[in-house]
């Protein structure tokens, strides 16, 4: 039916039940690197979705397919070109699907034996840094994907960006860029007092300190990075994930220092429960952890899919509990 015949409820029950079948297709596509449908019929949902939601905003929900698209560049900044692709994730949501994951893994490359690097997943903003001869040179958002936002001036005011490496390496390395969560209260403490909105959450505040045009609005948010990737591992000399990640501190970067060499499943889930528990006491904020093939050799070989590596997983945390402690201020 024309969305303009339905009912705001309707509407509502709808767009439900198509988020929950574009989620599936997603996971079957992005997750299981095998999908069910054509990508037209995938399409056509999603623009009735669109429809849906554009005739009701109210429906909109933050986990919407529609809410989840790459960000677009803003108008006012010069564009950046990612030579390499900067790919997103799969996500999983349960230790079986992890499993699954890895049976795959292990199927694709035949072997019986894997090492993964597991490693926080940071709730920030993607970033990435272009070096030549060792000098800072460029910065950008990942975007798309393929085209982001030139933030150079941006990044030059974030302390743990280093200006020029300990070694004249012409490379470019990508992170995540943070706002610690000390940082992101006092810097709501500060636009509630000059009367301004507050950020919904830290890496909104992230984002929205990076995505302008004034970089002295950047360096007084208090910023942080943690270097995870490059995309020219030939310039490192390394073999694998930790050892890059090693290497990477050499140069100057920081990076996080919570990953861990895992050998099976049994490891990895060891490390989800350490992290799961420890997730509150960490001084910025983290949405899940990510399983990564170690070896370098083997994720060429696993290569990518049009958007996320097959060699890498997240695993999601469930939705925050926040909510339930707001609902509780509410009740009281
Ligand atoms: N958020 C993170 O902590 C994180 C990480 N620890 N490691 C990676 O590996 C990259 C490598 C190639 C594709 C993803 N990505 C991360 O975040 C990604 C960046 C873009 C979308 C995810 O947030």
């Amino acid at each position: 039916k024309p969305v303009t015949e339905l009912t705001k409820s309707a509407a509502s029950s709808e767009a439900a039940s198509l988020r929950a079948q574009l989620d599936e297709w997603r996971q079957e596509y992005y997750v299981n690197d095998a999908p069910t449908v054509e990508d037209h019929t995938y399409d056509m949902v999603y623009q009735r979705l669109l429809d849906l939601e554009a005739a009701f905003p109210a429906i909109v929900t933050s986990d919407s397919p529609t809410q989840q698209v790459g960000d677009v560049t803003l108008p006012g900044f010069s564009k950046v070109s990612h030579a390499v692709p900067m790919l997103s994730m799969g996500d999983v949501f349960s230790i079986e699907e992890l499993s699954a994951f890895e049976a795959r893994t292990k199927q694709n490359l035949g072997q019986s034996e894997l090492d993964y690097n597991v490693e926080l997943k940071i709730d920030g903003l993607a970033i990435s840094l272009v070096y030549e001869n060792g000098i800072f040179v460029q910065g950008s958002t990942r975007g798309d994907g393929n085209i982001g936002e030139d933030i150079t001036a941006n990044l030059r005011t974030i302390k743990s960006i280093p200006k020029q490496l300990t070694e004249p390496l012409s490379i470019e390395v990508r992170g995540e860029c943070y706002m610690p969560k000390a940082a992101f209260a006092k810097l709501n403490e500060r636009q509630e007092a000059d009367g301004k909105a507050p950020f919904a959450n830290p890496r909104n505040a992230a984002a929205g300190s990076l995505r302008q045009l004034d970089p002295q609005v950047t360096a007084d948010r208090e910023l942080a990075t943690f270097i995870y990737y490059t995309a020219n591992f030939d310039d490192l000399g390394v073999a694998s994930q930790s050892d890059a990640l090693a290497r990477y501190e050499e140069l100057g970067f920081t990076i996080n220092p919570h990953y861990r060499v895992c050998h099976n499943m049994d490891d990895i889930a060891a490390y989800i429960d350490t992290y799961t528990d420890q997730r509150e006491t960490l001084s910025y904020g983290i949405d899940g952890i990510v399983v990564k093939v170690n070896s370098i050799a083997q994720q060429d070989e696993l290569g990518n899919t049009v958007k996320v590596p097959r060699w890498e997983i997240a695993y999601k945390f469930p939705p925050d509990e926040q909510q339930t402690v707001i609902q509780d201020i509410e009740w009281t």
